[in-house]
């Protein structure tokens, strides 16, 4: 069923009070919701990836800092804004890659240090500030998406596309930022087909990018991570765009596991290889991608597949959730701002 509907993976619902989230983990088998009603079943949704993707986390964290806000129960001041700092401690634990997180808590931190007004009120404003957070990444991820077509390849053929992961609508406020490239180029009939890595272990590609393309018509091929370079020999594939999770100032780009490996493939046949991500994914603090931390994921994720068992047992495992893409392999970085190359990123800090 092709379907034109705009998917939302996290919004506020007014009527029942409680932020709604697509149930990620569900997908595409089923899609369900899973209604969030307070700070601790926000950490968890985040943390279990139920909602997962840089720009979503960091939209989801601030609606779990406005929930975190309505569970203080003092009117004094001082107290609340002593309390609303162990809940941002709280969601600041969950997952430690994607920037969006961190950032999107110190602006909600700062909403409530700013605030006039009785405690309610500022419970109030908070509120507001995380759905204004969730509609500028709406709005900034269909100006990646503008930004994002006018650099692809330039060929009087339809291009086919090869994307990592999933930085879709599931990923972000709305839209997506590297599929959301993908959908402006299918809606500008630049697009002929993407390939689709399924990305282990996690399988986002295959799951949720898959589900995003086949809901809107566009033709996507699922393929295994270990195939990306072999499409690319065969000349299959005319650029690539992934999203990103942290961006250091020079470029250095953290993003799911195996985006590394993509990006050397890529420079080997000198292929395109894109990031789109908005600017609040940019640590300008951060010299260089080495200072990016890591996360680490539980073994049982490189242990099976779905519920399917792959190893024996007596077996070690290693499962970091991301790699870092040296800003060399990189030909350009598409922000809201414009596409810029990686050297020039620092143009653009506000
Ligand atoms: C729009 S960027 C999304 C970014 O986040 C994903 O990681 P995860 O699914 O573990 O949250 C992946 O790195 C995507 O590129």
């Amino acid at each position: 069923m092709v379907c034109h509907t705009p998917v939302y993976p996290v919004r506020w619902d007014r009527e029942n009070q409680c932020v709604i989230l697509i149930d990620q983990t569900c997908l595409p088998g089923e899609y369900t919701t899973v209604n969030i009603r307070n700070s601790s079943e926000m950490a968890r949704a985040i943390k279990i990836m139920i909602v997962r993707g840089a720009p979503a986390i960091g939209v989801s964290a601030a609606y779990g800092m406005a929930l975190g806000a309505r569970e203080i129960q003092t009117q004094e001041r001082a107290l609340f804004l002593e309390q609303l700092e162990a809940v941002a401690e709280m969601l600041k634990q969950t997952r430690p890659t994607a920037v969006n997180l961190f950032w999107a808590i110190q602006r909600m931190l700062e909403t409530a240090r700013d605030a006039s007004g009785s405690v309610g009120e500022i419970q109030s404003q908070l509120l507001a500030e995380a759905e204004q957070i969730q509609q500028e990444d709406i709005q900034t991820c269909q100006a990646i998406a503008q930004e994002g077509v006018k650099v692809l390849p330039d060929r009087p053929e339809r291009l086919n596309l090869l994307t990592h992961c999933n930085a879709g609508a599931l990923a972000t406020a709305g839209y997506g930022t590297a599929l959301g490239v993908v959908r402006s180029a299918w809606a500008q009939g630049r697009l002929k087909r993407v390939y689709a890595d399924e990305t282990r272990p996690r399988l986002q590609g295959a799951k949720l990018t898959a589900w995003e393309c086949v809901q809107e018509g566009i033709p996507v091929t699922v393929i295994t991570d270990n195939m990306a370079a072999h499409c690319m020999q065969q000349g299959m594939i005319d650029a690539v765009v992934v999203g990103a999770d942290r961006i250091s100032a020079n470029g250095d780009t953290a993003n799911k596991i195996g985006t590394y490996s993509v990006a050397v493939a890529a420079k080997a046949h000198n292929i395109p290889f894109y990031v789109a991500a908005p600017l609040s994914t940019v640590d300008f603090k951060l010299a260089d991608g080495g200072e990016i931390p890591i996360e680490e994921r539980d073994s049982q994720e490189v242990a099976q597949v779905g519920d399917t068992r792959i190893t024996p047992v007596g077996v070690e495992y290693y499962n970091p959730a991301f790699d870092v893409t040296p800003a060399a392999l990189i030909a350009g970085i598409i922000t809201e701002k414009g596409a810029v190359a990686p050297q020039d990123l620092i143009s653009l800090k506000g």
